[in-house]
């Protein structure tokens, strides 16, 4: 994805929100985008995501893309699946697959049995689930989350960040702000920070090509035997009080982390990150 010289105003005379951004995001990236309140982030992701224009500039090569508001619009006129489904629908899926994927996701979030509850009447955490079940719904190549974990609980937060690592682990682009610090530290592969209308980067440093390239260490928690793994994984050091460690080759490391959600029981991937001087 590519900003080029990207401002926004709102209003003719209003001042510049963001002005002459210029940045290049490569798949595999894991974007964190920080600054203070006020400053334009909601902004930056917006345009990020397509859902708003610049006022100058141009956005390009984001492929398909999905996008999670900082606030969830309320009192929409849908069941919840039905919203689930009309989302799908909007992002390219016939009725069919989006129905089927609906209901997954609905499971995942642990809300299937509030697929048919009007999205007024549902509980914030619920309705926060949705809002966050709609971004996956088409395999987003690129999927904006603005402040997405907030009013989700433990289960559904750690759903969500083991989503992000496989979408970046497969080679997409997630591109994120969360009040808490903490949210996914130290693997974000990119960190740029919002301020006087500009957007620079403060930290980060993986070259995507190293990626692809190099091999990426998974840590998971689990019970039992870890899973048979795909792509001639082999599982070489000892699980530790749960604690399972592999070295995967990146273009592999989807594939890995799916194996390992699918497991029953499920294994709970802690952290995604690439070998250290590893190519
Ligand atoms: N639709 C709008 N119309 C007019 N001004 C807006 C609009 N949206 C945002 N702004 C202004 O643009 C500036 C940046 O807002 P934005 O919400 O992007 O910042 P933010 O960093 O995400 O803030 P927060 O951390 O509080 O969510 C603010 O001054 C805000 O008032």
């Amino acid at each position: 994805m590519l900003l080029e010289g990207v401002g926004r105003r709102y209003g003719a005379r209003g001042p510049w929100v963001l002005k002459d951004v210029d940045l290049e995001v490569g798949g595999g990236t894991l974007l964190r985008v920080e600054g203070a309140n006020g400053t334009g982030k909601s902004t930056f992701l917006r345009i990020v995501a397509g859902i708003d224009r610049p006022s100058a500039g141009r956005v390009s090569g984001r492929g398909r893309t999905a996008y999670v508001p900082e606030r969830f619009p309320a009192a929409l006129p849908f069941s919840t699946h039905g919203y689930l489904v009309h989302m799908g629908r909007i992002q390219g899926l016939g009725t069919a697959t989006a129905s089927r994927r609906a209901d997954h996701w609905l499971e995942r979030f642990g809300i299937g049995a509030y697929g048919g509850t009007p999205m007024d009447q549902l509980s914030k955490g619920t309705s926060q689930k949705a809002a966050v079940a709609q971004a996956f719904l088409a395999e987003p190549q690129l999927l904006v989350l603005d402040e997405a974990w907030t009013g989700l609980d433990h289960d559904a937060r750690t759903l969500l960040d083991d989503e992000v690592r496989s979408r970046v682990a497969a080679g997409g682009t997630v591109v994120f702000v969360d009040h808490d610090p903490w949210r996914l530290a130290g693997e974000a592969t990119a960190v740029q920070r919002v301020a006087g209308g500009r957007v620079t980067v403060v930290g980060g440093a993986t070259a995507v090509g190293d990626r692809v390239a190099g091999r990426v260490l998974v840590e998971a928690t689990g019970s039992g035997e870890p899973p048979v793994l795909p792509g001639g994984v082999v599982v070489e050091e000892p699980v530790v009080d749960g604690l399972l460690r592999l070295a995967v080759p990146a273009d592999e490391s989807d594939a890995v982390l799916r194996a390992l959600l699918a497991a029953r029981p499920p294994w709970h991937i802690r952290a995604v990150r690439p070998e250290a001087g590893g190519r």
